[in-house]
């Protein structure tokens, strides 16, 4: 028998070398009348800045205008044995100074250090992984949800009795595209977002093989489609912001700046290769604040390179790329040569 260890993403004695993601645990919903009832103040929601996962629930509270309604904390982007902990005092400034990375505020979990200690009270027999994002009911004590795709879906519309008309008007889901959307979300979830993780922490040549080619086939088909439908909008689906862009953002955004080196997904990178894709992810995050200011870049990176020991055992963090992300009409330097020779 091998030792268990949090940080191991694959265990050492798996054979397939392939990464396989746990189910999340606590699956309820918020619903007018149900045990979980809208309300404001009564849901505060832990993320991780670096997590993709959990970057889906701040781009959507910030869409959606539920910042008064649902406060949050963000752990430290340190992730080690015990798992995430919460910032303190000792913390460099430079780590803690992104909104909300704080200690844990929620009355009754003073002197909490670590996430896991709100699945302990919730269930001292807790056997899960602790993993943000986590929606957690204040007035109950307990865990509603600890699974992104629906704590999203819950912030589309159930607290839209409590918001001003501009935001009841956000339909990150709406019904005309709704077929589509999950359709995309299918290939999308498995090759790219899961796909980047299955990639990065294969122990086999054969499953990270595997796991890169799917990677990139499934990029090239997203690219394939920003060209076709360039000019039905800027967004995945057209003129208006969907649950597509803010589930294929979280990875992309993270893809030259951690992925393409840590986890050696590096048969092409976005801002060189990809132009419908590297013009869509500026868009987002120039252009819509939901994404741009909850893309916190000190957190993504040293997360990654310094918590994964499995991969990184000396915790060393590369210096690129830099810029993390380009500004808007910026190019790589071949790109913009190419295009200043095709004008020619
Ligand atoms: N299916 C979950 C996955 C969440 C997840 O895996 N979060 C990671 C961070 S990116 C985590 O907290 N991992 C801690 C652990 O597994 O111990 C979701 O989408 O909410």
């Amino acid at each position: 028998m091998t030792e268990e260890k949090i940080t191991n993403w694959v265990a050492p004695d798996d054979k397939t070398g392939e990464f396989k993601r746990g189910q999340s645990q606590f699956r309820n919903f918020i619903k007018k009348g149900g045990e979980f009832p809208p309300e404001a103040g009564r849901y505060h929601l832990y993320v991780s800045y670096a997590c993709p996962w959990a970057h889906r629930t701040l781009i959507v509270r910030k869409l959606k205008g539920l910042e008064d309604i649902i406060p949050f904390t963000s752990v430290h982007w340190h992730m080690q044995e015990k798992g995430w902990r919460f910032a303190t005092a000792e913390d460099k400034e430079e780590d803690v100074k992104a909104e909300g990375v704080t200690k844990d505020p929620v009355k009754g979990h003073e002197g909490y250090q670590h996430l896991r200690e709100i699945y302990f009270q919730v269930d001292p027999e807790y056997e899960g992984r602790f993993t943000v994002p986590t929606l957690y009911d204040v007035k109950q004590g307990k865990i509603v949800s600890n699974e992104s795709s629906e704590i999203i879906r819950m912030f589309y519309s159930e607290f839209d009795d409590l918001l001003p008309e501009k935001y009841k008007n956000v339909k990150l889901f709406p019904e005309a595209l709704q077929t589509q959307i999950e359709e995309t979300n299918d290939w999308t979830y498995n090759d790219i977002n899961n796909g980047v993780y299955k990639s990065g922490f294969a122990t086999t040549q054969e499953a990270y093989e595997k796991a890169v080619i799917t990677l990139f086939k499934s990029l090239d088909r997203v690219e394939k489609h920003l060209k076709e439908t360039e000019k039905e909008g800027p967004y995945y689906f057209g003129k208006e912001i969907t649950e597509a862009d803010v589930r294929l953002y979280t990875t992309i955004v993270r893809f030259d700046v951690v992925y393409v080196q840590h986890f050696k997904t590096n048969i092409k990178t976005i801002r060189a290769d990809y132009p419908y894709l590297h013009q869509w992810l500026r868009n987002l995050y120039w252009r819509v604040p939901a994404f741009g200011e909850t893309t916190e870049f000190t957190h993504i990176k040293r997360h990654y390179t310094k918590s994964h020991t499995q991969i990184n055992p000396f915790s060393v963090t590369p210096l690129g790329p830099e810029p993390p992300i380009l500004g808007l009409h910026e190019e790589v330097e071949a790109v913009r040569w190419a295009l200043e020779r095709a004008k020619k």
